[in-house]
């Protein structure tokens, strides 16, 4: 079960999924091809088959754009004050610890472990400032399966990051930022590519600009990923363009920032003009629904970004979001949009309430969480497709203490499909492979 593109769900029974030993998908073959029974059968006799059973479904694995790992100690607490407080209070104090390799160690190994359960394939993560504890998580991620782009964190301005917590000098952070993409690139068995260095400036306000403008020189020279946040809350897109005089996003540019393969975080307050200029550089959108309520004081405007051609995809902003699970994230896209769409405020007339036009709904929050998240990192993944990595999980629509409920007499496949968008846990996910590789089996 599957969104091969936007809106169109794909649907195929008894399809053998054939996967080579690089990890990528070589074909699938569907029940009607005259060649299924003898690739089954092959396969068979080589001990190679895994056929999925009742009341299992093989979906894509997630892709989740946007996660600070540091922040898994967090999950679920202080989401009761405004991004600028969070950040100073709670936050910047947490990911300070994590100069503690052993605190560094034991909480990436808990954050990857949840979510490779929840059927997170690749992980697009920030860790923090320190360069060994975010070796460490490329470790962990390299060793644990789960393809991972994974940045160390640039905070060099002294304005807004604590002396606690923040780079040294603009120079070590370059050095450091180089550092680990040489670390990245040379970790052991990455031939096929599990773990990829991304260049990660946490957020203008943090940044120097002298440090903004040779972490673009660094893109330019090494063509690494480059994730930051965009315009998220009132704060602090109101913050970039006094500081600038322009938005996020044509500041970025301006620093050599907006890349084909740059993830811009929220992007809640983005003008016309902004979605001209991400989609001119093939730039893509981490959409964080959950998260957003808490911080954003604005609903992202999904439906505009994806008609003006922007690439989009979901994350959960861990800790910003406390639901570390993407199929939690896919219902709020849909909720939100659906709230942007009509309007919140019931004291308004309802027709200037809301902004018509705007709700998505579950097959495109879907693909949003598989396909899209694959095209922002322009990366094969998010597809059972032949050239994509066999990166997907198993739903069990049977699992245990599970509310996913499937109603023989009253469902057809794509009300299965819909039910376990929907209405899945971590408990139904049963098996996840990234690359070929099965790095989560309940049997
Ligand atoms: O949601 C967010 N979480 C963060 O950690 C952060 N840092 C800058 N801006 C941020 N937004």
């Amino acid at each position: 079960m599957q969104t091969p593109e936007r809106g169109l769900v794909e649907i195929l029974e008894d399809a053998l999924v054939v996967v080579a030993e690089d990890g990528l998908i070589a074909e699938i073959v569907t029940a009607d091809d005259p060649r299924h029974e003898g690739v089954e059968a092959e396969a068979r006799a080589a001990g190679r088959l895994e056929v999925l059973g009742e009341g299992r479904y093989l979906l894509p694995g997630f892709v989740d754009l946007h996660i600070h790992a540091p922040q898994w100690p967090q999950l679920g607490k202080a989401l009761h004050l405004p991004l600028e407080d969070w950040l100073q209070q709670y936050t910047f104090p947490l990911e300070a610890r994590y100069a503690d390799l052993a605190f560094a160690n034991a909480a990436y190994r808990s954050l990857v472990d949840a979510l490779l359960a929840n059927g997170t394939t690749t992980a697009v993560y920030y860790a923090t400032v320190h360069l060994e504890a975010t070796k460490a998580l490329a470790d962990i991620c390299q060793a644990k399966g789960q393809r991972a782009l994974i940045g160390k964190v640039v905070m060099d301005d002294p304005a807004l990051s604590p002396d606690f917590y923040r780079d040294l000098s603009t120079d070590q952070a370059i050095a450091d930022t180089a550092a680990f993409i040489d670390y990245a690139n040379g970790l052991a068995g990455n031939g096929t590519r599990l773990v990829y260095p991304t260049i990660t400036p946490r957020f203008i306000p943090t940044c120097t600009d002298a440090g903004l403008k040779a972490l673009g020189d660094l893109a330019a020279a090494t063509g690494a990923h480059v994730q930051t946040h965009c315009s998220e809350s009132d704060w602090e897109h109101g913050f970039v363009l006094e500081r600038t005089g322009r938005t996020d996003t044509r500041a970025l540019e301006a620093f050599g920032l907006m890349t084909r393969r740059t993830v811009l975080a929220h992007a809640n307050f983005i003008c016309d003009d902004d979605m001209d200029a991400i989609h001119a550089c093939g730039a893509g959108v981490a959409h964080c629904p959950l998260s957003n309520h808490y911080f954003s004081n604005a609903v992202f405007p999904l439906r505009r970004a994806l008609e003006k051609g922007v690439h989009v995809g979901l994350g959960t902003d861990i800790s910003g979001g406390h639901d570390a699970s993407i199929f939690s994230n896919i219902r709020h896209a849909v909720a939100s949009s659906r709230a942007l769409a009509d309007g919140v405020d019931a004291s308004l007339p309802a027709d200037s309430r809301g902004r018509p036009g705007s709700a998505v709904d579950f097959t495109e929050a879907f693909w949003l969480a598989t396909a899209g998240g694959g095209i922002v990192l322009d990366l094969p993944i998010g597809l059972l497709a032949p050239g994509y990595f066999f990166d997907a999980m198993v739903i069990d629509t049977h699992a245990a203490d599970s509310d996913l409920v499937v109603w023989p007499e009253l469902d057809g496949l794509d009300d299965v499909f819909q039910r376990i968008v929907y209405s899945s846990g971590r408990q139904n996910v049963r098996k996840v492979w990234v690359a070929g590789r099965a790095v989560v089996d309940k049997g």
